[in-house]
């Protein structure tokens, strides 16, 4: 999902080589882990329900496995570019090891807009992706799962179409499986709760009562309902949405000062996190421009969609306010903007720490596939808070100790984790 003259790739990059700097690594380990290690760029023929054939373009990005099987979603997206998978698969290296998770890192796509396809289309176009990467991904080599305009289903038709290719049984080969086809329960909640679970702690450090605070949220699709959802229920109050309009072809903020209710809003979501404007209107909802999520005067911001939305333009209008942004989508703040968060003493909670609740349930769910034995829901989000309260501890003593901003302390933990591994293992 390209903006005109951003490249994620481009930031993931740049990112890493500043902290390659501060670590002053090794130019080999450099080198290998600025990039991927494999790419994997492939046409799917798909038969269309009018009698036609159309042609697909699908890529799975494989970054680094040197600390376990490559591991990370796959996107449905008509702007998906292969420079953003590229950036994706590197962020998911740096998520793994963040969270000290046995994971590599990786990403895939499917340039396709799965508003405009049936439910046999994409079905059709799930086993076709497959067909093309069935040798290359698998439990012991690469781990798919969902991610935006993904879902369940979508992993249950592409598991489906390996074992059938592979003969046998092998739902550790994709996570995010629906429960009761080797899914585990509370992944659908994970990314979300994990964010929350994140804000918490940070709230903690800053000696802020959740209940006291206000938040806005770009996006309305899995990250951000469950981060809605676990956030209001500690006491927090959410004044604004912002989710995209596929038969506008624009988005919309929806702004309720006194707090929107957020079961009503789920309510009037489609399976793709759009929002009903006219249902919204009826609900109470002022209807703003879908970029005025960022302006709105609260204490939190959580950038729930996109990447590259927290620019130097946009960040003129962020709030005098706003104390804390906690990143639950991937890459959604630009590197040249982290200057300007620093300089305001916003506390940032990053991406690859902040959403990692997912792959982290993901994790569990191969546990619990690899054992054939599935946890009650209250464990596995006990064992995940677990996870992500220790990985956001270990990433504030560092930048407490070493007066570094979050987003760095977080990097030099995970680079330095990969960086081990490689050269344990002999690589460099
Ligand atoms: N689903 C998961 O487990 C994980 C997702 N993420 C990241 O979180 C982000 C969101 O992912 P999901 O919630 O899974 O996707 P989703 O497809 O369920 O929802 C995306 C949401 O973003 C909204 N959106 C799209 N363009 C927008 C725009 N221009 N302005 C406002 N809203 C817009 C859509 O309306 C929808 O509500 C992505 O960056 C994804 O990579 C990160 C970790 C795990
Ligand atoms: O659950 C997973 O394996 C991957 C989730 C993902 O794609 C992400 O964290 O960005």
């Amino acid at each position: 999902m390209n903006q005109q003259g951003y490249n994620p790739y481009a930031a993931a990059q740049s990112q890493f080589d500043q902290i390659a700097d501060v670590l002053d690594l090794d130019p080999s380990v450099r080198e290998l882990l600025r990039q991927p290690s494999r790419e994997f760029h492939f046409t799917i023929p798909v038969k269309m329900d009018d009698g036609s054939t159309k042609i697909f373009h699908g890529y799975r990005i494989q970054h680094n496995a040197a600390r376990g099987p490559a591991k990370g979603g796959i996107r449905f997206h008509p702007l998906e570019t292969v420079d953003t998978i590229r950036a994706l698969s590197m962020w998911m290296t740096w998520k793994c090891s963040v969270v000290d998770i046995p994971l590599g890192g990786a990403k895939g796509g499917i340039i396709c807009d799965p508003h405009n396809l049936s439910k046999g289309e994409q079905e059709r176009l799930c086993r076709g992706y497959v067909r093309q990467i069935a040798k290359n991904i698998g439990p012991v080599i690469d781990v798919p799962a969902p991610d935006v305009m993904t879902n369940g289903q979508h992993m249950l038709w592409m598991l489906d179409e390996y074992e059938t290719i592979f003969g046998g049984h092998y739902p550790g080969t994709i996570t995010g499986k629906p429960v009761g086809s080797g899914g585990s329960l509370g992944r659908t909640e994970a990314t979300g709760y994990g964010v929350i679970y994140s804000l918490r702690e940070a709230l903690k450090a800053l000696d802020i009562p959740v209940s006291s605070t206000t938040a806005s949220l770009q996006g309305f699709g899995n990250v951000a309902e469950y981060a809605s959802r676990l956030y209001t229920s500690m006491g927090g109050k959410i004044v604004a949405i912002s989710s995209w309009d596929n038969h506008d072809q624009k988005s919309y903020t929806f702004r309720k000062k006194d707090g929107l209710d957020i079961d009503k809003m789920v309510a009037i979501k489609d399976s793709f996190g759009t929002i009903n404007k006219e249902k919204a209107v009826e609900l109470g909802c002022e209807l703003l421009d879908g970029g005025e999520w960022i302006a709105q005067d609260v204490d939190i911001l959580l950038p729930c969609a996109l990447e590259n939305q927290i620019t130097t333009d946009t960040f003129e209008k962020v709030s005098k306010n706003v104390k804390v942004i906690c990143e639950g989508a991937n890459g959604p703040t630009a590197p040249e903007c982290d200057e300007l968060i620093k300089k305001r003493s916003i506390f940032l909670v990053p991406d690859f720490l902040a959403n990692a609740g997912g792959v982290t349930c993901s994790y569990f769910e191969q546990v619990q596939c690899n054992s054939n034995y599935f946890w009650p829901k209250e464990e596995v989000l006990e064992k995940l808070d677990e996870k992500m309260t220790s990985a956001f501890q270990a990433v504030y003593r560092l930048a407490k100790e070493k007066d570094l901003y979050m987003r760095d302390a977080a990097y030099i933990i995970a680079i330095n984790r990969v960086a081990e591994a490689v050269k344990l293992r002999g690589w460099v």
